[in-house]
């Protein structure tokens, strides 16, 4: 097997097309060795083998009571950034060089996740991330997501309208009926015939912006579609209060559900006890 170096330049018109459209796929950035890894770490933690340390597991709602289990069942671990494994992903000196060329060399990573769709699996509606974030500049922030399976429209791909990360956070992010507390949607700003879907093959990366709208569809297949997805802000970002903004209402569920498991912080307390500093490869 061929050794991926650990350069990859951007290229002007690849910079230009992220300007325009608000993502930009690039092929084979990560190889399959590296991905088997992920893949079994998963499978490791699905079957309780491994102390899953700070890791959130989420089950599939839609698959509960569906008597299926494990890899079948489980939808993503969040925070994977501070895990021996998952965090070759967050510290990808690929992946990271490529952010690096975007937001600079100062870099935190903000969240990340191994993202498993079993088959039968419900979509996940449009959104944009910043909806989420109480950091700010937006030109600092940017998320890298890697096919770990084949993604196709059948298994759920990611999907996303381009251009549309012109526009401020748009409004409302209606909750969905039946979807998790913390699922806010933009259905109005995906009509079906603009959206692109992202088919990709393992080791792909998009890297999008944070007002980039996306989604994932169902996964109507019988195979897994897996991918792990980190988002990435820079040193430089200072946090901001988002009181009477339109992100008011997810910053109160947040501290309400920080408040269920016993602590009290804010909305950007979330955030900065869960971010994580990296350093790069000295040769960036
Ligand atoms: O993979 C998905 O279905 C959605 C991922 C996503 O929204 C993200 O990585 O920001
Ligand atoms: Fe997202």
């Amino acid at each position: 097997m061929t050794e991926l170096s650990n350069t990859y330049i951007v290229s002007d018109e690849q910079r230009r097309f992220y300007d325009e459209n608000g993502y930009l796929v690039i092929k084979g950035l990560l190889d399959f060795a590296t991905l088997y890894n992920y893949k079994q770490r998963f499978l490791q933690i699905c079957k309780g083998t491994v102390d899953k340390g700070n890791i959130t597991v989420v089950k599939e709602i839609s698959l509960k009571d569906k008597g299926v289990t494990g890899e079948n069942l489980i939808n993503k671990l969040q925070e994977i950034h501070y895990d021996d494994v998952f965090m070759t992903y967050t510290e990808h000196p690929r992946v990271l060089e490529v952010v690096s060329q975007f937001i600079g060399q100062d870099l935190r990573v903000m969240n990340s996740m191994f993202i498993n769709k079993p088959p039968g699996s419900v979509s996940h509606p449009p959104h944009q991330d910043l909806y989420y974030f109480p950091f700010r500049p937006v030109e600092k922030i940017i998320a890298a997501w890697t096919a770990i399976d084949d993604v196709t429209i059948e298994n759920g791909c990611l999907y996303v309208i381009p251009k549309s990360h012109k526009q401020g956070i748009l409004y409302p992010h209606a909750i969905l009926t039946g979807a998790s507390r913390l699922y806010h949607g933009v259905q109005h700003a995906a009509p079906e015939d603009a959206r692109v879907h992202l088919e990709m093959s393992p080791g792909d990366t998009v890297f999008f912006h944070p007002l980039l709208v996306h989604g994932s569809g169902a996964n109507v297949s019988k195979r897994h579609r897996k991918c792990v997805t980190a988002h990435y802000a820079s040193e430089r970002c200072a946090y901001v209060s988002v009181r009477g903004t339109v992100q008011e209402h997810i910053a109160r569920e947040v501290e309400a559900e920080a408040g269920r498991r016993g602590f009290e912080l804010s909305f950007e307390d979330t955030w900065k006890i869960k971010s994580k500093s990296i350093t790069l490869p000295s040769k960036l």
